[in-house]
């Protein structure tokens, strides 16, 4: 496929999407196809190799495949960020590359449960309303619980201890996890990945592979949007840094600027453009960030709300178990080989071997949890025996966090995202309660924390700052909801035609956010069309 990178971005757009995460790329997708004249701008640059991304090993050499590319470089990330990471950008760990954290996420890919539509979003974005859109994801991006192209699973005695513990030994139901994604409750399965005939898929080897083709549609990389520029509560352009100086593109005449740069960009674009909540304009200005912005328009709840999933890592050992840890420069040759022949072995995966879900009532919310196993140890418990349990609680969590700018003016999270609200604590530590009660050390032993230990100990574990607790998980979401900050149909609350459309306006989900991103771009995207010009 093409790459474009010539800077055509003089003329006057119909829509101007920013941030190619996946959400820009589908919304953007969708107007296109929709025969708006739509501009794409990204700030990072190329990821996957057919988008022109060259990072990689050597042991790639004289292979079509960036490291984006290969499931089994997925964790590699978290030690060399190359230039795919947010790190000038946000005080988190996110993607900025085409394709956004997509690009460098585990591909994990659950359909989120009916009822966190029915739950968790208002009118015009309950299930009935989002299932065409559903629908439509199902159909463009594909997944498939069998990763290597040999039709075989890999490092999988992870994956067999989990399942004595949790099916044999717990009661949970053995499920196809997409093909059930309605029940949380006490299930098991192998995870689904969205990746591409073993490689990694997703929106940027799908949805944009159809909208580059068309002659209304322009993407263009290496273009940071730094506000949007408004007349009152119209806007008019943006403001972006095209090769090194700012510039300014236009909005033709009814268009709409939709904001996807994810749910710590986003909020931030919206105080640079003087939208928000009117206590920050004081350190905005100080910071030389509205220069140019005559006026504000009050929205409380951009920023609002900020979720992900807090977390705790349990390492798990067996002399059963063998652990895997895929090497970014130094494969195994035979795994090397395995994978740029055909697509299989243990590359053709990121690591994650088996997930399970149940659920817990707490004052009326059905708080929702989450384990995935992974195929190693961590941190000091690296044994060839180790595994690591991640675990967490997922939807309906009282605690309720905000994005923060640092002193750089960098947005991440503020304090309150995990485990403001105590009863959080002790959900997830009745949770690891009762499977520990479940678990026969001769299956599985717990090394970092006990599994004799009471519900009060494990709670202050979780609660506690370790290498193994309160990491973050980086599901960034929730920061600008839908009825709140954005109106039913995403328009930002005080404008006519600034939208957000990314994981900022997905409520927290039962399931890991990417395939729920990607169901609101979607369902947005008809909202959009359905408005017309402004
Ligand atoms: C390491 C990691 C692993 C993950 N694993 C999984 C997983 O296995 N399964 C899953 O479901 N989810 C996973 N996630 C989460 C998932 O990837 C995100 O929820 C999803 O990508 C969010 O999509 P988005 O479109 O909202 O924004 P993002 O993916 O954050 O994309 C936003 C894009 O906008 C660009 N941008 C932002 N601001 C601007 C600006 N001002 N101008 C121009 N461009 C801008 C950024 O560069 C970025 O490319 C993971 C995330 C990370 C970081």
């Amino acid at each position: 496929a093409p790459v474009q990178n010539e800077t055509r971005v003089d003329s006057a757009w119909d829509i101007i999407v920013i941030g190619a995460g996946p959400a820009g790329i589908i919304v953007a997708e969708r107007m296109s196809k929709a025969g708006k004249k739509t501009l794409l701008l990204e700030g990072g640059g190329p990821s996957y190799w057919i988008t022109g991304g060259r990072q990689k090993p050597a042991w790639l050499d004289n292979q079509q495949l960036s490291r984006v590319d290969v499931p089994g470089l997925y964790k590699s990330i978290f030690a060399d960020q190359g230039n795919l990471t947010c790190a000038e950008h946000a005080n988190a760990f996110t993607g900025c590359t085409l394709g956004g954290s997509s690009a460098i996420n585990a591909g994990l890919f659950f359909e989120p449960p009916r009822s966190d539509f029915d739950t968790y979003f208002p009118k015009g974005w309950k299930h009935k309303d989002v299932s065409a859109a559903i629908d439509r994801v199902y159909d463009t991006v594909p997944s498939d619980d069998v990763y290597s192209q040999d039709d075989k699973f890999y490092v999988q005695s992870g994956y067999v201890a989990a399942k004595k513990w949790l099916v044999d030994g717990a009661g949970y139901a053995n499920v196809d996890i997409n093909k059930e994604a309605d029940n949380k409750s006490k299930v098991f399965g192998r995870p689904i990945f969205d990746y591409v005939n073993g490689q990694r898929g997703g929106p940027v080897r799908t949805y944009l592979q159809d909208a580059i083709k068309r002659k209304n549609f322009q993407l263009q990389m290496n273009t940071r949007v730094e506000r949007i520029i408004r007349n009152g509560d119209t806007a008019t352009g943006v403001s972006a840094i095209v090769n090194g100086t700012a510039k300014v593109i236009k909005l033709a005449s009814g268009g709409r600027v939709i904001s996807s740069g994810g749910a710590l960009q986003s909020p931030a674009l919206l105080w640079f453009s003087g939208i928000g909540d009117p206590a920050l304009r004081a350190n905005l200005t100080a910071g030389g960030k509205l220069d140019g912005v005559s006026d504000w328009i009050n929205n409380a709840e951009v920023g609002n709300g900020l979720f992900d999933n807090p977390n705790t890592f349990i390492e798990l050992s067996n002399p059963s178990i063998q652990s895997y840890v895929h090497n970014y420069s130094n494969p195994i040759p035979a795994d090397a080989l395995a994978y740029t022949q055909h697509r299989s072995g243990p590359y053709s995966f990121a690591s994650e071997t088996s997930a399970f879900w149940d659920t817990l009532k707490v004052d009326n919310h059905t708080i929702g949890f989450q384990g995935t196993i992974d195929s190693s140890g961590f941190a000091d418990w690296t044994s060839n025996n180790t595994i690591t349990l991640n675990v967490y609680g997922t939807s309906g969590l009282f605690s309720s966090g905000k994005v923060e700018l640092n002193d750089q003016y960098l947005p991440g999270p503020d304090n309150n995202v995990y485990y403001s609200d105590s009863r959080d604590g002790d959900a997830i530590a009745t949770f690891i309660h009762s499977i520990f009660a479940k678990l026969d050390p001769k299956v599985l032993t717990p090394l970092n924390i006990p599994l004799n230990s009471t519900q009060t100990q494990i709670r202050d574990y979780i609660t506690s700052s370790t290498a193994y607790t309160r990491g973050e998980v980086n599901h960034w979401s929730s920061s600008c909801r839908i009825g709140k900050c954005v109106d039913a149909n995403t328009v930002v609350k005080g404008t006519k035609n600034i939208h957000v459309v990314d994981a900022s306006i997905v409520a927290p989900l039962t399931v890991n956010p990417q395939f729920g991103v990607m169901i609101a771009a979607e369902h947005a995207s008809d909202l959009i069309l359905k408005l017309g010009k402004y």
